[in-house]
């Protein structure tokens, strides 16, 4: 019986980047094809980064063909378009389980393939990485190839330059590709941003980029080397850039076609073996191949399933994000003393509506979480109301500045933490689960999670209205509680929970998001007969003892629920301040255990660590004895 014909049938070879170098240059363009393709479908069904790893194929194809992983090491910066790098190293059949509960996860890992040399997920780390394995070969003396593949917004990260500054400094042997696509999540800012994109625009770049590919199509194979010299001196003094990283010590060749599969391997087999401190800049589309992803970059940075044929995705119910970014937007309309910062997220965190709205109470400083936060207090310094939206797991980044310059201050800035929880697809680089965790005690800043949309938006007014202090707030990624906002906002009273139901023998405290999940435990409680007690917590500090007290007295168990990791969270302080008030009564906790937690979805994450009512149930009935 005949063999089916496989729609696939190069790509379905590649077991290892050995079989990439077996490809001659026409297979490799059609390799290309059938990995747009294979992309396209695949991701359709996942989800994931479908126009970063569009535009990266013939560059990934390049790189495989002219270095040895795992000897060689590749460094990708934010690593989020290395699932071609992953089709190439042994898992192409595998890319299906992409972002998949126990499947591939969505960024290079290094316990995932022996080619996956650095992990990541936050951006800007590529280039130091990359830079301290390059001084470990020197120290070594061994001859690997360290090559760093950053995009251009990675370039509006600090610790890129930080990197940058130092290199020079610490090896004189290093490959960097800046992919520049002009995009970050959106189009990419910055003076950076401006000067690329003036740079691809400018008609000696037409003219160079004409005689480049025109060099290549006569030369390659042959004195690879007058190609580049003559890009070099083409570009030489021609463009800023290449003085630029000349400074940093870096020689720099570009820009070049980052589509031109048979360019990029001439190129890398001249710089591979030179001994130097070299940048390419490459010109690359994201989105590139696929129509929906090349017209909306955006929208296709990162996305849920789609249609292949439209790109369109599935419209769910009103996320936290949007409640946040309507309810901010409506307070800036009234005061123009609102304004409202992201860390290049406008989608992520909806704050594009308010740029659409009121576009001067609106900044998007780049990825550039620490400065962000910085920008923030400055404005507060002259009475201005920053609302600073950055995810939960990325405000990391700005943790001293929370405390040396907000705190300490007593700065009002308005902490707005998106993604807080368990946020499934990214894995434990994206999960907020930690930031309780480095602000629970942190003096003299307030910090709450509202349990529905309703309570997200009354918070944020609330916010609005403190100026005492700087005040936090924690919501998840998607909906809370799918409750519609309605009328006007309400002023919450600092440090006041919410007593829904009062009980005897059990106290229920369901902090934000988990409320739902005591509701329920509460329900299954009372079904058995036991009076229970059904609390929304509101506030992480200050917390309301009196509240706590006044139960912990009463019952003879409490349960706390929190969608961060147990370690230093809500029911931690709980307990420590039933400690301190000396009151023994068995305090349970449902929340993550203090380990990195994979990627998949949310439910089957929850299921797996027992973030679940029945669990909660179970808990209670064995300190109920
Ligand atoms: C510290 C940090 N902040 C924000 C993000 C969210 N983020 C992921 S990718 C990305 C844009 C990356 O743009 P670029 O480096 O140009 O790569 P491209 O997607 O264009 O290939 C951003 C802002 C992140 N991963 N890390
Ligand atoms: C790679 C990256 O960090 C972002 O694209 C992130 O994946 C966005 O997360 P959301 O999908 O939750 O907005
Ligand atoms: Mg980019």
């Amino acid at each position: 019986m005949q063999e089916p014909v496989s729609e696939y049938p190069l790509l379905e070879k590649i077991e290892s980047p050995t079989d990439v170098k077996k490809l001659s240059n026409a297979q490799l363009v059609e390799l290309a094809a059938e990995i747009r393709h294979k992309l396209v479908h695949s991701v359709a069904k996942t989800g994931g980064h479908i126009g970063p790893n569009l535009g990266v194929v013939e560059l990934t194809i390049a790189l495989h063909t002219v270095f040895d992983t795992p000897k060689d090491n590749f460094v990708f910066d934010v690593s989020h378009q290395a699932y071609v790098h992953k089709m190439l190293t042994g898992r192409q059949s595998e890319i299906h389980t992409i972002r998949q509960y126990e499947g591939l996860n969505g960024y290079m890992l290094r316990t995932e393939s022996e080619h996956d040399c650095y992990g990541a997920g936050h951006a800007g780390t590529a280039l130091s990485a990359a830079l301290g394995m390059a001084t470990a070969r020197d120290l070594a003396g061994t001859d690997e190839e360290v090559v760093c593949v950053a995009g251009d917004a990675a370039f509006t990260c600090g610790p890129t330059f930080e990197a940058l500054n130092n290199i020079a400094e610490s090896t004189d042997n290093m490959i960097v590709v800046l992919n520049d696509n002009e995009w970050s999540i959106d189009k990419n800012v910055g003076a950076l941003a401006k000067y690329f994109n003036r740079l691809q625009t400018s008609d000696a770049y037409e003219h160079i980029h004409r005689k480049a590919t025109d060099l290549i199509e006569r030369v390659a194979g042959k004195g690879v080397r007058k190609l580049v010299n003559r890009v070099e001196e083409g570009t030489k003094g021609l463009f800023a850039p290449s003085v630029l990283f000349e400074e940093f010590g870096m020689r720099y060749y570009g820009p070049v076609d980052g589509h031109d599969v048979e360019a990029l391997i001439s190129i890398f087999q001249h710089l591979k073996g030179r001994k130097e401190r070299s940048i390419l800049h490459i010109i690359t589309e994201k989105g590139r191949g696929w129509e929906p992803a090349l017209a909306n970059p955006g929208k296709f940075h990162g996305t849920g399933p789609y249609e292949v044929k439209t790109g369109a995705t599935a419209s769910g119910t009103p996320t936290a994000s949007d409640v946040f970014a309507r309810a901010v937007t409506d307070f800036a309309k009234e005061d123009e003393k609102v304004v409202a910062i992201t860390a290049a997220m406008p989608g992520g965190t909806k704050l594009e509506i308010l740029k659409k709205e009121l576009p001067k109470q609106y900044f998007d400083v780049g990825i550039a979480e620490e400065h962000a936060a910085l920008f923030a207090c400055g404005l507060a310094t002259k009475g201005f109301k920053p609302f600073l939206s950055i995810y939960s797991t990325f405000m990391q980044r700005a943790y001293d500045m929370i405390i040396h310059d907000m705190a300490l201050q007593k700065l009002p800035v308005r902490l707005c933490m998106d993604r807080a929880g368990l946020s499934g697809d990214d894995g434990p680089t994206h999960h907020g689960l930690f930031d309780i965790g480095y602000l629970r005690h942190v003096p003299d800043l307030v910090f709450m999670q509202p349990k529905d949309e309703p309570e997200l938006r009354d918070m944020l007014w609330t916010m609005a209205n403190y100026e005492e202090l700087p005040s936090a707030i924690r919501y998840p990624r998607g909906p809370i509680a799918g409750v519609p906002v309605e009328g006007e906002p309400k002023l919450l009273e600092i440090g006041k929970s919410e007593v829904v139901e009062d009980g005897a023998d059990v106290a229920l405290f369901g902090l934000g998001t988990l409320f739902s999940m005591a509701k329920e435990t509460r329900d299954a409680l009372e079904a058995q007969g036991i009076s229970t007690a059904l609390v929304n917590p509101r506030w992480i500090k200050p917390m309301d003892t009196t509240c706590l007290e006044e139960f912990a007295r009463k019952v003879k168990v409490i349960c706390t629920f929190e969608d961060h990791v147990l370690a230093n969270g809500y029911g931690a302080g709980v307990i420590e301040h039933l400690h301190d008030a000396g009151i023994d009564v068995p305090v349970v906790r449902i929340g993550w255990p203090n380990e990195f937690i994979d990627h998949g979805n949310v439910p089957a994450l929850r299921a797996q660590h027992g973030l679940t009512a029945e669990a909660a149930v179970e808990k209670v009935l064995k300190a109920l004895g």
